[in-house]
């Protein structure tokens, strides 16, 4: 049987006193409990974290802070909460259904900048688009650049919908339903992915198990599933001198890596901040040994 949430720390109190005893109260649930206690107040307030820092921390706690904070407790994702999360140079909006864009996956996006160097990718798709994070922060990054966003959720694609236009990206983001690059015609410059990569065995932490969509976490027993089902689709999606770039788990660089090569495919590591091996790069193996030669 579950433990029931902690009580909340009633309100009727000063900001400054409710952050400190929310972020005590948070502190088992969370990796970053005063971040979360601040992101949740500002939210109540209806200010940026910034303000709330510089303005706003003698100011009466608003009611609506103690219920957001017990579902906090209760594990559910701070984004979830406040109905948002940054992402790269972009804010998306993103709620229950859809994977809440993580820090680690900007990777995919320091690699592409790395890799165009000053030159830009004009056409771009990202496969399993969730709330559009990696299209819409590519077409944001590019904006000479059109992308197409698949998703096989329709509850992702709903919110890819809103993010879209809410960026002012509808006029060169589109979406579309579809099972991987299954559908897709065309070539593209830039491909990103971000698939699921969990094994379904694997422990998760309590806001993930219960809370994000399993279809968007798991694949198959060793989480390698939806690489078999992409890479063999790369060759035909890739524009000559095109890269796609998939993000891996820490453990999986060697049995991607296998699956890009056996479609003749040349691959680069790239790690991510905290130095974990997070993407890989993968360009046509005859464009290699045309440039090195
Ligand atoms: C790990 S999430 C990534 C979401 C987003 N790209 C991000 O990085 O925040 C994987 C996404 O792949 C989608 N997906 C799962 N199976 C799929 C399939 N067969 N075809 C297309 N998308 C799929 C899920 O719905 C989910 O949105």
């Amino acid at each position: 049987m579950t433990a029931p949430p902690p009580t909340p720390p009633a309100s009727g109190r000063g900001v400054r006193v409710a952050l400190a005893s929310a972020t005590t109260a948070l502190t088992p649930v969370s990796a970053t409990p005063r971040l979360d206690a601040e992101l949740l107040m500002a939210h109540a307030l209806g200010v940026s974290r910034e303000t709330l820092l510089l303005q706003r921390l003698d100011s009466p706690t608003p009611h609506s802070f103690g219920p957001l904070l017990a579902r906090r407790l209760a594990h559910e994702p701070i984004a979830y909460i406040t109905g948002s999360r940054a992402f790269w140079t972009i804010e998306l909006a993103v709620g229950p259904g859809v994977l809440v864009p993580r820090a680690d996956s900007e990777t995919l996006i320091e690699a592409a900048v790395e890799h165009f160097g000053k030159g830009n990718p004009k056409t771009i798709l990202d496969l399993g688009t969730g709330p559009g994070t990696l299209l819409l922060a590519a077409l944001d990054q590019w904006p000479g650049a059109t992308g197409l966003g698949v998703d096989a959720s329709p509850e992702a694609l709903a919110y890819a919908e809103r993010n879209r236009l809410a960026l002012g990206l509808g006029a060169r983001a589109s979406l579309q339903r579809g099972d991987w690059g299954e559908g897709v015609s065309g070539a593209f410059d830039l491909i990103l992915s971000n698939p699921p990569y969990i094994g379904t065995g694997e422990e998760l932490p309590a806001e993930v198990r219960d809370h994000e969509p399993g279809a968007a976490l798991f694949a198959g027993s060793d989480g390698l599933d939806d690489y078999r089902r992409i890479a063999p689709q790369l060759p035909r999606l890739l524009a000559p001198g095109g890269a796609a770039i998939l993000e891996i788990g820490a453990t999986q660089a060697a049995a991607v890596t296998a699956l890009l090569e056996a479609q003749s495919l040349a691959v680069a590591l790239r790690h991510d901040l905290g130095g974990r091996p997070r993407a890989l790069i993968a360009t046509r193996s005859s464009e290699l040994v045309t440039r090195r030669s």
